[in-house]
């Protein structure tokens, strides 16, 4: 497939540097970039494609800027083309419509992407093939898990759990690095001690039959360090508050952007 990728900055570029291990061929348009990966067409100006058509174009830009953008794609997807669609919360609706009426998936990718380790979800619109969904979704599995969800409100609600999660994880992870960077380590000792152990726990986590709740209370012992940590952590329940209120917060501006 000929694939036009509009917009390759952090997340596109991360989906980018996955997709170029598959058998399709790529041309990015982006004003700003300087280099493209071996293989890859670059172009700083949508003029310059000429009249080269695409079987598949990626919308990567931001969201606010789809509907000046997207309209002079139009004349370069193919008749049995798709649209593909990472951008937080823009509806399949406001897509097609600024496409003319072209078949779009939208899904939504992590950051982890990059290192194949990302959480995608998806979901196809009306008019979407069964071979052009099963083509977007063997291109998200070359960058991890892909999870095909049946609506767009559900789609949403991954972008706040998954797509802005890596955000949270790298801003909880700070702050525990922080903590022990306070408690006297250096910021290397500080980094391998909180990495680690939130990458041990993690991994354990996922390959254990044990709830998460099981899990915590292997560690916690009775009237230990564990314990008074976890009292001090959460035992008013407000980090499960704060939680709920980030991804609940980030679902409601999915839902500003449709
Ligand atoms: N970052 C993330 O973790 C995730 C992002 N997304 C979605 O991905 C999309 C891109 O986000 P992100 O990668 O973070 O943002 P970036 O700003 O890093 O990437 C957008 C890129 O588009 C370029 N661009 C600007 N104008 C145009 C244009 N007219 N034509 C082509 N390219 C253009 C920008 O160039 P310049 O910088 O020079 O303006 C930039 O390189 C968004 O819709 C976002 O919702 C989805 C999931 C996760
Ligand atoms: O913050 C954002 O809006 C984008 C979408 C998900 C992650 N980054």
């Amino acid at each position: 497939m000929n694939i036009l990728l509009i917009g390759c900055g952090k997340m596109g570029g991360a989906l980018l540097s996955r997709w170029v291990e598959g058998s399709d061929r790529f041309t990015i348009v982006d004003p700003g970039l300087g280099e493209a990966p071996n293989g890859v067409q670059l172009v700083t100006d949508r003029a310059a494609l000429g009249d080269e058509m695409f079987d598949v174009a990626v919308v990567a830009i931001k969201p606010q800027m789809i509907d000046q953008v997207l309209p002079d794609y139009v004349a370069h997807i193919a008749d049995d083309g798709y649209a593909l669609s990472i951008a937080a919360g823009c509806s399949i609706d406001r897509l097609m419509r600024v496409l003319g009426g072209k078949p779009v998936i939208r899904v939504m990718p992590n950051l982890p992407a990059a290192i194949g380790e990302g959480v995608s979800g998806l979901v196809a619109g009306s008019g979407v093939t069964p071979a052009q969904q099963d083509h977007a979704r063997a291109l998200m599995a070359l960058a991890g898990t892909v999870v095909v969800v049946d609506d767009e409100d559900k789609l949403d609600r991954v972008t706040a759990v998954a797509g802005s999660g890596p955000g949270y994880v790298f801003e909880i992870a700070r702050a525990y690095v922080a903590a022990a960077v306070d408690l006297g380590f250096t910021l290397d000792e500080a980094r391998a001690l909180a990495l680690g152990t939130m990458a041990g726990g993690v991994a354990m986590a996922r390959k254990s039959d044990q709830s998460l709740e099981e899990l915590r209370n292997s560690v916690t012992s009775k009237h230990g360090t564990t314990e008074a940590g976890l009292q001090a952590l959460n035992g008013d329940d407000l980090l499960s508050r704060r939680l709920r209120d980030t991804v609940g917060t980030a679902y409601a501006r999915a839902v500003e952007l449709r």
